[in-house]
């Protein structure tokens, strides 16, 4: 029989095992009057912050906090209850370790016995191994000290009371604090891990043997079963051009490692980035190419925060076992919108007569300026957008004409039409509204501006290789086009930092906006709550709703039970395999759910959880695997 290794874990409490320094909760409780809570508190975040750096003893720090906080016993219960659902969220996960491990898990704090028993217990943590301090109170119950014979109270004390343990095994420390790091340094503990879930501290983490985020870091670290099968900071996400906020919060709250870069990137930037990057964000600017993707050996999701995902090879994303997500409606409102108001800037003319303005003429006038009501407005790309640009467009009294390749239902009085050029010839307004499908480019050229009719105006907000840009200026500069709205461009600016490069640049009566007909801060921020849900939701249970080139699978949530995630070619045979690998290895199958498309099929198995892990490398095996993972 082979001997196991014991590990002994030496888990820190304030800040580590709850989310706060308990003192500090303690000091909202004991003051009533705001100031005097505001000035307290500081004070006491100053001095935890000067003894959690090594730069005041501890002894010190404990006795100048004790004197400022003026508590009593009975503010001790109502603390205890305000800690509770601050337990830092990946021990509230990882229960079941505290719990099974209880033998080898030890709470060491320079805290007090009174509210750390209370909160520890419910996680199996066993009375006697709590070290901390024990408070002292006057007669009154105020409390106004602590047991100075404790060895926790004085300086160095958590390596002393380490050294009196004697225990058995390895010593690995978790904490957030130098005096955790102590008792590494004094060599009395095997590992120290710094955590780094609540707060950061450069002068502990520098000294660490690994920095743990979580932990289920440190479990992973170590090898152990925990509550998730990846930790989610191994996780690396790539947010790129100026994703609003919202979403970076999302996905930090999610426990991801997150790193926000303000614009797009180049190619071979792309490549050098997306190396140990598992989920990439991006807008409209970056291109992500075949070549990317051969870099890109962790990547399993790209979030398209927008629209458009023509910037991405999505069938290379497909062959990879890469899933690709939008937001398909979130920015709509705010294109339609932009639509409106420019085709009433154009009609009036008013570009040109606001440029005046600024140069000081008063050029009041009639002459080339109508109204929209009446107007036929032509739809090229009868989408999302399409649709409800000609419902806006109706109540607001034009007559709507649309052309689409594709069979769409007319929404209203809408009149379809079954060419574009047919639809060109008759309209006075024309808005491009199509997605960005390689054949699109120059979809409008030399012969659909001849064909369109003398003074139309033109509008462009889908993307823009679908115009030929040249053939619109001189259609512009002939007169043919009395007004041009245009948002997109064959080539777009990285940031905000190059400069706009186009011959469009000062025509007559043309709007042209740097790409910002979704650019709304409702939108982004509609935008950035739904791409990072829909990652989140496909790294956690596997489900590919609404994924732009995956089969489209809605799995429930996972309870009681382990998920396989199998990728695979799309060929015959691999589901058969599959089962007979399952069944040779006596694998209990709770559900099973399969989809496939054109390239890829998706295989998603639920089983019990107790089975044999050699079964593991055989499904990676399998041959045609693109990529295999399992969720618990
Ligand atoms: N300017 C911006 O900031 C901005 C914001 C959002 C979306 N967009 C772009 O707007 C476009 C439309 O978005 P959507 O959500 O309505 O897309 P969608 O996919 O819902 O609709 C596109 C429609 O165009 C049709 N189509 C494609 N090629 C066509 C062609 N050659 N001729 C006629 N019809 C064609 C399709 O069949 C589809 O019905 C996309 O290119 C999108 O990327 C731009
Ligand atoms: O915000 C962007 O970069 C792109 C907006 C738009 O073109 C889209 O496809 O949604």
């Amino acid at each position: 029989m082979t001997e196991s290794k014991v590990t002994n874990f030496i888990i820190d409490f304030d800040s580590t095992f709850t989310q706060v320094e308990a003192l500090d909760v303690l000091c909202t409780l004991a003051f009533q009057d705001e100031d005097e809570k505001k000035v307290a508190l500081a004070e006491i975040e100053r001095i935890t912050n000067l003894a959690m750096g090594g730069e005041l003893s501890f002894r010190e720090s404990l006795e100048s906090r004790l004197k400022i906080l003026r508590a009593n016993k009975n503010h001790i219960p109502q603390l205890i209850e305000k800690l509770k659902p601050l337990v830092s969220k990946s021990f509230i996960r990882n229960r079941d370790f505290l719990e099974t491990n209880a033998q080898n898990v030890y709470i060491l704090s320079n805290g007090f016995k009174e509210f750390i028993c209370p909160i520890v217990k419910e996680y199996g943590i066993l009375e006697d191994h709590v070290y901390a301090n024990t408070f002292e109170y006057d007669d009154d119950g105020i409390i106004i000290g602590f047991d100075k014979e404790n060895i926790l109270s004085k300086s160095k004390g958590k390596p002393a009371l380490i050294d009196s343990l004697k225990l058995e095994g390895d010593i690995y420390v978790i904490g957030d604090g130098y005096n955790d790091y102590e008792i590494r340094k004094e060599g009395k503990a095997n590992r120290f891990y710094a955590f780094t879930e609540n707060v950061k501290r450069k002068n502990v983490m520098e000294f660490a043997d690994h920095i743990a985020p979580s932990l289920d870091e440190i479990l992973y670290h170590n090898n152990m079963k925990g509550a998730l099968s990846y930790p989610k900071n191994r996780i690396k996400i790539l947010l790129l051009e100026n994703i609003h906020s919202r979403g970076v919060k999302i996905v930090e709250n999610e426990g991801y490692q997150v790193e926000v870069y303000p614009a797009g990137l180049t190619e071979d930037e792309l490549i050098e980035k997306i190396k140990d990057v598992s989920i990439l964000g991006i807008r409209s600017k970056t291109i992500v190419t075949k070549r990317v993707l051969e870099h890109a050996n962790r990547l399993m999701s790209i979030g398209a925060f927008c629209i458009g995902t023509n910037q991405i090879d999505l069938d290379e994303c497909t062959k990879r076992g890469i899933t690709v997500f939008n937001a398909p409606y979130s920015n709509t409102r705010s294109v339609v919108e932009l639509a409106i108001g420019e085709m009433i800037m154009l009609i009036r003319n008013l570009p040109d007569k606001i440029a005046k303005m600024h140069e000081g003429v008063w050029d009041k006038s009639a002459n080339n300026s109508f109204e929209i009501r009446g107007k036929k407005l032509g739809i090229v790309g009868y989408g999302n957008i399409g649709k409800q640009l000609s419902v806006l467009a109706e109540a607001m009294g034009l007559q709507v004409y649309y052309y689409d390749v594709d069979e769409a239902l007319p929404i209203g009085n809408v009149t379809k039409c079954d060419s574009l050029n047919e639809m060109l010839a008759q309209v006075d307004i024309i808005s491009l509204h199509v997605d960005g499908r390689p054949s699109n480019e120059n979809i409008i050229s030399k012969e659909q501006f001849d064909v369109m009719k003398e003074g139309v105006i033109f509008m462009n907000l889908s993307r823009g290789h679908v115009v030929d840009i040249p053939e619109l200026k001189k259609a512009i500069l002939s007169g043919k086009i009395a007004g041009t709205a245009v948002d997109v461009f064959p080539e777009e600016p990285l940031s905000n930092k190059h400069e706009f490069i186009s011959e469009l640049r000062g025509l007559p009566n043309v709007i042209l906006t740097p790409h910002i007909g979704g650019s709304t801060l409702e939108a982004q921020e509609n935008i950035a709550e739904f791409v990072p849900n829909k990652i989140i939701s496909y790294i956690n249970t596997g489900s590919t709703t609404n994924s732009v080139n995956f089969p489209d699978l809605a799995l429930p949530k996972l309870q009681n039970a382990h998920r396989f995630i199998h990728i695979h070619h799309n060929q015959p045979g691999i589901i058969a395999e599959i089962n007979n690998i399952l069944a040779e290895h006596n694998i209990n199958v709770l559900g099973q759910y399969l989809k496939t498309n054109e390239t890829v099929g998706y295989v998603i198995t639920d089983i019990d959880t107790k089975y044999q892990k050699d079964v593991l490398k055989v499904m990676k095996k399998i041959e045609g695997t693109i990529r295999f993972r399992v969720l618990y």
